[in-house]
Parts: structure tokens; C-alpha cells; sequence
């Protein structure tokens, strides 16, 4: 007899089982309640929609924004985004997805919004972030939303486009890792001390896999933007998704939010009653622990160009004897070249050029007091080029506005800008220029992260501030009184004066009144002819390219500045821009693999080094590798998002942990031979047919690749099944449904009828059947 008596769950696995729309043999076909748009990873979501006819399934749970290409100039003169933005393609890309949002009607908030400004911090400010949730954007960073309870992670262009039409998601489940932090945080140290110390300890492929929760009496303690912060950054750890308990905390930090159930209706006691339930059994099976002690963290900064390069502020910076591994100890050098530092250098003696404060990770109000506490009636030391603050919405910018903080920053030597992802990677005219060296409260210090050649330094707000005022990398127990780091309970940001012009109807009006036929609403700079359909992958023999580093993560394969296009292709030669081209010239680097013969031709690539991919959920990091010929990865393992982004598009990543069967197809790759890769066998051979490994691929996933198969259209085959949750979740969860801006004009999704015929994106009838 089956026991009726369900197993110990941790909270990832209640959420992700509240979400399930159907599961075969693992794989799960996931409702997703809250979707955050932005307009570097949709335009050509949006094209894919337009090429199949496809509407938005849910507009009144889908939220849009620009952030990450906006100057953060003053937007006093601001009239239109065309003309406030000058770089052309930052200003296709907004304007494309102004165009995108009339067509498919969606909440959005634009650059004349106060409730513009990043994605991840908007959210959670709009109460549009509840606990058990499952949110998705397409970036890396929606982790962030995880400190709600919500399961919250990051997807690539492909899947945004997936959301967008099905509302669904194709999964399989992740692993449970709990990361428990006890004790009280010793002045100066704050929640991004705590982030910045677990990944030095777990590495940045240490959650890879997995989805962290962060518990234990510290983690409690903390606010919900403290907490936000750590979550921010699990994927810098590896990790899916981060997430923390809701508790009261939490229901405190949601009542009035614009989007959140009223407080004190039934509604809103419906909805903490469920959110009550929603923590880890006593019981609860864990496939990793990791245990912290507070007494053991000290403000901390990073030395290197990986976010687990991290020391206390007290510390000198390492060298490769530090190390035991090859892999780290060449990753040392590698880093320490690239910073201009000497191991050794004490950490507080290095000179900082720039300082910038800001970012999804610490652009909240709380993160502006704190900084604003050690800066008060201080000056910006003489040898700093720039020091900038940039609030994380217009929201925070009007709270901290409201308490005088501009007024602090800028009598300091500050410059108080407008609301974006700003400085933290530069899409925008904030960077630093080659050799700067900046000490910055963001969350990746990659080469080249905020500007060619630049250096950055990670840290928490008042670490960065004190830096300002010192002129090095500091210890900001030395400037400021004890108390200046709580980062606990402080008062919430002031939203009601802009709730209500919110909810005016003019407001509304102004959101609805877009013109809502997707069809015939064509973006000004034409997408037609990219395909958002997956080709066939069945044999693949060509010459593999030899790398071995590790941690190859998604702004090597691409940079930024090449994440400005609205198209799918023609992103060949900016793969590993960096290091494929002499710093500041288009003159080949000619020591760079893919410079030299036969590798140009690449059509396999071979990675010694773990965790290929990382970082970024960018998908122009695979159609960079497909547009410049290569349709395979072999590594020991991967970045959780970038290994869902490839077979996307028809591409396969293969993981063979298994070193000596690796090393076998190093070698072959190395001696300029070619390399089988055979999927329907899942074996890769050399150029006389030999065995050199075997590999394992997901059925579903090698299915879908052999067939060529388009999964939007397989779950469009779902549409009873997504209508049986939906009825779900309006009768179990009200407050899901269309509580949005939006509400009194929506009821519910946009009817999708279920395909007769199903067809890809490219329009071709599927042959296959529509099981999975
Ligand atoms: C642009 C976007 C794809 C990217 C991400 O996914 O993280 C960006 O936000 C980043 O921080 O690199
Ligand atoms: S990490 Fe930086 S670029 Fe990415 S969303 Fe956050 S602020 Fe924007």
C-alpha cells in the first residue's frame, strides 16, 4: 500500500511541486507566475512570438523595464527615449521594446517612470515578488527574488520566448544544498560579506546544480534587502536559485506593496497562511550542507577576476603558491596579471581609481544609508577619478532624496545619478576605462566586466564608500562608528504618494490604450529571418578547438557590447572578443586558439577546465559559438543556464567528468585531428572511428535535438493541462491572478488554442508526436 505520509520536503521542493503542470520521466512542465522583462534579452523573444502568431499567455503577470542600456545622466530634459539615448544600438534595443510592449500590451515602465529601474529591484518593490512564486527573467540575476521563498532563476532568450507564449517552462528538478549561517554580524560586516565569503568557500561552481537555501540565525536576522542581496548572488556561486524562508520579515516588507494582496483582507490572510507552510521539514534530505559561523567573516573584497577570489580586508593579496590545484594556481597568475597586483600587497594598500555604488546587488535604500553613514561630512579622497551613486530605481532615488542622502554624497564629492544597471557592466556610457581600478558593490569582477581592461574589486556598500574616502581599498571599521553596518529592519521605501497616481485611472489608461495587436506592430529595426525554431543535431565530425581554463564564463564567450542587437545571428566575430584580438584593435591575437589552423574551423570545442559558461544567462554566448561554426561543447561541467541556453539551439554540450576519457579527446583536438561526435550513440570517436568516450544527454533533450523539435510547440500540445493549473491556482491562490496594474481589464490569460496541426517556429508541420 502506498504511504500516505509524504516524505520531509525542503521549501525548493514545496514551490516546485506547487508549480507542476505535468512530469514524464523527469522532466517537469513548470508553471511560472511572475515574469520580469528586460530589453537586452527579449527583442528576439518578442520576433519569435511575431513569426509564429504567437500573443503574451499572461500580460497581467508579466512586467517590462529598461535598465541595463539607459544612461543614468539626468533626466531633467528627458522628452523621448529616441532621443534622450545617443549610442544607436542601446537605443534600438529600448525602442524595441517600447514597440514590443504597445504590441503585446504589457505592464511596462519606461524611462519617464519613477518606478523604473532594474529588473530585480523593481520587482520585489512592487509587491510584484511574492513568496512561493516562481519568477523568471531572462538574466542571470532574478535569483535575487528567492529571499521572498519564490523559486526564482535566471533563463535564456529562448526560454523568455517560451514564458512569453506558454507561461510554462521546461525543467527538470535541481538538488537541495543548504547553506546555514549562524550567529551575530561583528560591526562593519554585512550581508554581502556573508555572499562574498560562502562563494570563497564553495566556489563559483560550488551550487552548480542545485538551488541554495540560506537559513540559520543570521540569515533571519537580516532585512529583506539583506537578504536580497545574498540570493542576488547565488548564481555567482553556481547555484539555480537562492532562496530563504518567508517569515515575518518578509509579510512586513509585502504589506502596501502596490501588487501584493491588501493587507488585512481575506486575501491577504489566505496568503500568509499558505506562506506560513512554506519552509524546509525538520527532516528534510539535503544533497549538500555548508555551515558558517558570523565570527568568522570580516568585511571582504575580491583580488582577482572570479568572484570566489576573495580575502578579508585585512589580508594580502595571494599568489600561486597559495594554491595546490594546477587549475587554481594558473588561474592566480592569470588574474593577478590582469589586475596589475603582486602577491603579497597588503589589500588596503591598493590605490582605487573609481568607485561605484550600485547594481541589483546593493542599489536598495538601505544600501544607501549605510554607505551615506561612514561618508557623512567626509570628502572623496583626491586620487579618486570618479566616485558614483546609482539608486537602483526611481523609487529608491525619491526615498533617498526625501532623507537627504543625495545631499550627503554629493557635499562628499559623490555623483548622484538616475536609476540602471549603470557601471556594473557597462552597456551604457558608465565604464572604466583600460587599467582603471574600481572598487564596486556589483557582483562580477570578470575580466573586462565593467570596461575593457578595467579592475574590479567587489564589495559591500560601506566597504566601497570607505575606499572612496581613503583612496585604497579599506577597512571601513577603521572610519566609521560600530553600529554604521547594521543592515537589519530599517524602514521600508516610501511607495504610497506614487501608488496612487499608479492606480488612477488616467495611469492605467495611458498603459492600456496601446495599440494590442502583435501582428501588426513591427519593431523599427527589422528581425525577419532569424529562426527561433531548433535544427536537427544528429552526427557531428569536425575539428575541435583545445582550451583549458577554467570557469570560462558568458562575458569571455561574448562581452557586452556586442549584447546590443536585436538579432540571432552574425555574432561570429565577436566570440571571445578579449582575447581573440589585440586590447583596442581588430588585429588577431595570434596565440588565441581560434586564430590558428585548423582551429578556424572549428566545429566542436574542447574544454579541460570545469565550468564552462558561467555567469551571464546571455544566449548570445551560443549564438556567438553557433554563429562562428561551433555546434558542441565537451567540458567537465557547466554554468547551469548556458547549458540550457545551447540546446536551445540545436547545439550540444556534452559533460564528461571522467578526466582520462577527457584528456583522450584533448588530445585529439590538440593534434589538429578531427573528432566524431555521434548522438544517437552517444559516443565520441577520433578521425579513424575510434572510441574516445562515452557521454550521458537527458532523453527528452536528445529527442528534441535529434528531431529538431521546437519545444514551444510541444507545450502548446499542453494547453489543457496549463488551463487545469491556471483554475488551480486562481482557486488555491487568488492573489496570482491578475492583481497586477492591469487587473480590472484582464480576468485571465489570453485564450491559446490548442494546436491541431503543431508546427515549429519555422513553420514546418511536426511529424513527431507530441509526447514528451
Ligand atoms: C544582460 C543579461 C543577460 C546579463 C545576465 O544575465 O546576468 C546581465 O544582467 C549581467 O549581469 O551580465
Ligand atoms: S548584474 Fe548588473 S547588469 Fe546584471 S541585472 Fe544586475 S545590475 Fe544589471
Amino acid at each position: 500500500m502506498p504511504s500516505a505520509v509524504r516524505p520531509p520536503r525542503t521549501l525548493y521542493d514545496k514551490v516546485f511541486e506547487d508549480h507542476i503542470v505535468d512530469e514524464k520521466d523527469g522532466n517537469v512542465l513548470l508553471y511560472i507566475d511572475r515574469h520580469l522583462v528586460h530589453e537586452v534579452t527579449s527583442p528576439q523573444a518578442f520576433e519569435g512570438l511575431r513569426n509564429a502568431s504567437r500573443k503574451v499567455r499572461r500580460p497581467d503577470c508579466t512586467l517590462a523595464t529598461v535598465d541595463h542600456n539607459i544612461p543614468t545622466a539626468s533626466r531633467k530634459n528627458l522628452t523621448t527615449t529616441e532621443k534622450f539615448i545617443d549610442e544607436a544600438d542601446s537605443r534600438t534595443q529600448c525602442m524595441t521594446l517600447e514597440e514590443n510592449v504597445k504590441a503585446f500590451d504589457l505592464t511596462y515602465f519606461g524611462l519617464d517612470d519613477k518606478r523604473q529601474g532594474i529588473v530585480h529591484i523593481i520587482g520585489p518593490e512592487q509587491g510584484f515578488t511574492l513568496p512561493g512564486t516562481t519568477v523568471v527573467c531572462g538574466d542571470s540575476h532574478t535569483s535575487t527574488h528567492g529571499a521572498f521563498g519564490a523559486l526564482a532563476f535566471g533563463i535564456g532568450t529562448s526560454e523568455v520566448e517560451h514564458v512569453l507564449a506558454t507561461q510554462t517552462l521546461i525543467t527538470t528538478r535541481s538538488k537541495n544544498m543548504k547553506v546555514q549561517v549562524d550567529g551575530e554580524l561583528a560591526p562593519g560586516v554585512s550581508s554581502k560579506d556573508i555572499i562574498l565569503h560562502v562563494i570563497g568557500i564553495i566556489g563559483t561552481a560550488g551550487g552548480t546544480g542545485c538551488v541554495i537555501e540560506f537559513c540559520g540565525s543570521a540569515i533571519r536576522s537580516l532585512s529583506m534587502e539583506a537578504r536580497m542581496s545574498i540570493c542576488n548572488m547565488s548564481i555567482e556561486g553556481g547555484a539555480r536559485a537562492g532562496m530563504v524562508a518567508p517569515d515575518q520579515t518578509t509579510f512586513e516588507y509585502l504589506k502596501g506593496r502596490p501588487l501584493a494582496p491588501k493587507t488585512d483582507s481575506a486575501e491577504w490572510k489566505k496568503a500568509v497562511s499558505y506562506w506560513s507552510t512554506l519552509k524546509s521539514d525538520e527532516d528534510a534530505k539535503w544533497d549538500h550542507e555548508i555551515f558558517i559561523d558570523c565570527k568568522d567573516i570580516a568585511p571582504t573584497v575580491s583580488w582577482g577576476t572570479s568572484p570566489q577570489d576573495v580575502v578579508p580586508i585585512t589580508g594580502v593579496v595571494p599568489g600561486p603558491d597559495d594554491f595546490q590545484d594546477e587549475d587554481k594556481k594558473k588561474s592566480c597568475k592569470k588574474a593577478l596579471a590582469y589586475m596589475g597586483l603582486i602577491a603579497g600587497t597588503p589589500m588596503q594598500e591598493i590605490p582605487v581609481d573609481k568607485v561605484f555604488i550600485g547594481s541589483c546587488t546593493n542599489a536598495r535604500i538601505e544600501d544607501l544609508r549605510a554607505a551615506a553613514r561612514v561618508v557623512e561630512g567626509k570628502k572623496v579622497a583626491s586620487n579618486i577619478k570618479r566616485a558614483m551613486i546609482v539608486p537602483g530605481s526611481g523609487l529608491v532615488k525619491q526615498q533617498a532624496e526625501a532623507e537627504g542622502l543625495d545631499k550627503i554624497f554629493t557635499d562628499a564629492g559623490f555623483e548622484w545619478r538616475e536609476a540602471g544597471c549603470s557601471m556594473c557592466l557597462g552597456m551604457n556610457p558608465d565604464i572604466l576605462s583600460p587599467g582603471e581600478r574600481c572598487a564596486s558593490t556589483s557582483n562580477r569582477n570578470f575580466e573586462g566586466r565593467q570596461g575593457a581592461g578595467g579592475r574590479t574589486h567587489l564589495m559591500s556598500p560601506v566597504m566601497a564608500a570607505a575606499a572612496a574616502i581613503v583612496g585604497n581599498l579599506a577597512d571601513v571599521r577603521k572610519l566609521a562608528p560600530p553600529s554604521m553596518a547594521a543592515d537589519k529592519g530599517s524602514p521600508k521605501i516610501e511607495l504610497d504618494a506614487h501608488m496612487e497616481d499608479v492606480s488612477s485611472d488616467e495611469d492605467l489608461d495611458r498603459i492600456i490604450d496601446a495599440p494590442a495587436d502583435p501582428v501588426s506592430h513591427p519593431p523599427s529595426q527589422s528581425t525577419a529571418g532569424i529562426s527561433a525554431g531548433m535544427p536537427k543535431f544528429e552526427t557531428l565530425r569536425g575539428y575541435a578547438a583545445p582550451m583549458d581554463i577554467a570557469n570560462i564564463d558568458t562575458d569571455a564567450i561574448i562581452p557586452k557590447q556586442f549584447l546590443k542587437t536585436i538579432k540571432r545571428s552574425g555574432l561570429g566575430s565577436a566570440l571571445f572578443h578579449a582575447w581573440r584580438y589585440e586590447p583596442g584593435s581588430d588585429n588577431e591575437d595570434a596565440s588565441f586558439v581560434l586564430n590558428q589552423e585548423p582551429y578556424r574551423n572549428s566545429k566542436i570545442l574542447v574544454c579541460t577546465g570545469p565550468n564552462f559558461g558561467c555567469g551571464s544567462s546571455r544566449e548570445h554566448a551560443p549564438w556567438a559559438l553557433l554563429d562562428f561554426g561551433i555546434k558542441c561543447v565537451i567540458a567537465p561541467s557547466f554554468g547551469d543556464i548556458f547549458f540550457n541556453n545551447t540546446f536551445k539551439n540545436g547545439m550540444l554540450p556534452i559533460r564528461i567528468t571522467d578526466s582520462s576519457a577527457l584528456n583522450r579527446v584533448a588530445d585529439v583536438a590538440k593534434a589538429g585531428k578531427e573528432v566524431e561526435v555521434d548522438l544517437p550513440n552517444q559516443v565520441i570517436r577520433d578521425a579513424d572511428g575510434d572510441e574516445l568516450a562515452k557521454f550521458d544527454v537527458e532523453e527528452f533533450r536528445k529527442h528534441c535535438l535529434v528531431n529538431g523539435l521546437d519545444d514551444i510547440a510541444l507545450t502548446m500540445g499542453k494547453v489543457e493541462q496549463i488551463e487545469r493549473h491556471e483554475a488551480r491556482r486562481t482557486r488555491e491562490w487568488p492573489w496570482l491572478d491578475g492583481s497586477g496594474y492591469l487587473a480590472r481589464h484582464r480576468k485571465g490569460p489570453v485564450k491559446v488554442e490548442a494546436v491541431s496541426v503543431p508546427k515549429t517556429n519555422r513553420g514546418e508541420e511536426l511529424k513527431e508526436p507530441l509526447e514528451w
